[in-house]
């Protein structure tokens, strides 16, 4: 397992960041490894961005060292969805299949959490966001036709895109964690256009199906001083909460969204008109 820690930024701090600066500190570049747990533990919420991908073995969940915790749900919820082929997740002794694009959620207490896949030649990827609860709800889990869906933008503004709402208030109980899955329609490129903040929430972005030889061109920063992260398949970034999180790819993609903090309203966002972007 690797773990390494994420620390917090005020705004005006990173004005004169660098490239490597900005992507060192933000950037979650590579989160699937066979047989093992990659896991980013942010000081934003301390919010836990991690990925696990079993291939010839059952790969369990410990707690890193930043938690000083027996178990990793010992004070914690967990939000999974699943990026790969088909796979297992046990959890203390209970089977869920979960498929591409499905979601499970993991209440804490849960002491041992393991996962595989079902087929080692076409593994399963496992994109894993935690926070810490004050409660435990019920394991469960969700697929896209759970979900509540919202579909948004349109062709000729190059941003029609499908959302779905995973691990919501309105789908499940959690504490504060949501999480949930963006697709654009082929020869749609921008998501969360127009921008928005949510100073009461930090969330996290996954890219993934960005074919090979494209990429993502994602926007953070006050949106009076925006900077761009050039991203690709597979990879994660950190949105702190004062900052907007929007994208625009070189083609068609998914994302997968996971946001803490404040309240589990995903409707609380302060929008930007696209003319004020700086
Ligand atoms: O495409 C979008 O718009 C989104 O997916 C927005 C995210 O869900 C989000 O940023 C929620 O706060
Ligand atoms: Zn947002």
């Amino acid at each position: 397992m690797t773990a390494e820690t994420r620390y917090a930024t005020s705004p005006t701090s990173v004005l004169r960041w660098t490239t490597d600066e900005t992507r060192k500190e933000l950037l979650i570049e590579k989160l699937f490894i066979a047989d093992d747990a990659v896991l980013v533990y942010s000081h934003y919420d301390r919010f836990i961005t991690g990925g696990i991908m079993p291939v010839n073995k059952t790969v369990k969940l410990l707690a890193p060292d930043q938690l000083k915790a027996t178990y990793f749900l010992e004070r914690r919820e967990l939000g999974i969805i699943n990026v790969g082929a088909p796979g297992q997740v046990k959890v203390d002794g209970e089977i869920f299949e979960v498929g591409f694009k499905e979601a499970l959620y993991i209440g804490r207490g849960k002491q041992e959490v393991l996962f595989s896949s079902n087929d080692c030649e076409q593994p399963a990827k496992f994109y894993l966001n935690s926070t810490p609860a004050h409660q435990t709800y019920p394991t469960r889990l969700v697929t896209k036709k759970e979900a509540e869906i919202v579909t948004l933008g349109s062709m000729e503004t190059a941003n029609h895109r499908t959302i779905n709402k995973l691990l919501v208030a309105s789908v499940l109980p959690t504490c504060q964690l949501q999480m949930g899955m963006t697709e654009l329609k082929p020869g749609s490129i921008w998501n969360t256009i127009p921008a928005h903040t949510h100073d009461r929430r930090m969330e996290v972005y996954f890219y993934f199906e960005v074919p090979d030889g494209q990429s993502v061109c994602h926007f953070w920063g006050q949106p009076q001083e925006t900077r761009h992260i050039w991203m690709q398949n597979e990879q994660a970034v950190i949105s702190p909460p004062w900052s907007i999180h929007s994208g625009a790819g070189t083609s068609n993609y998914t994302f997968i969204w996971g946001m803490a903090g404040e309240n589990l309203d995903y409707s609380d966002m302060d929008v930007c008109a696209v003319p004020d972007l700086r």
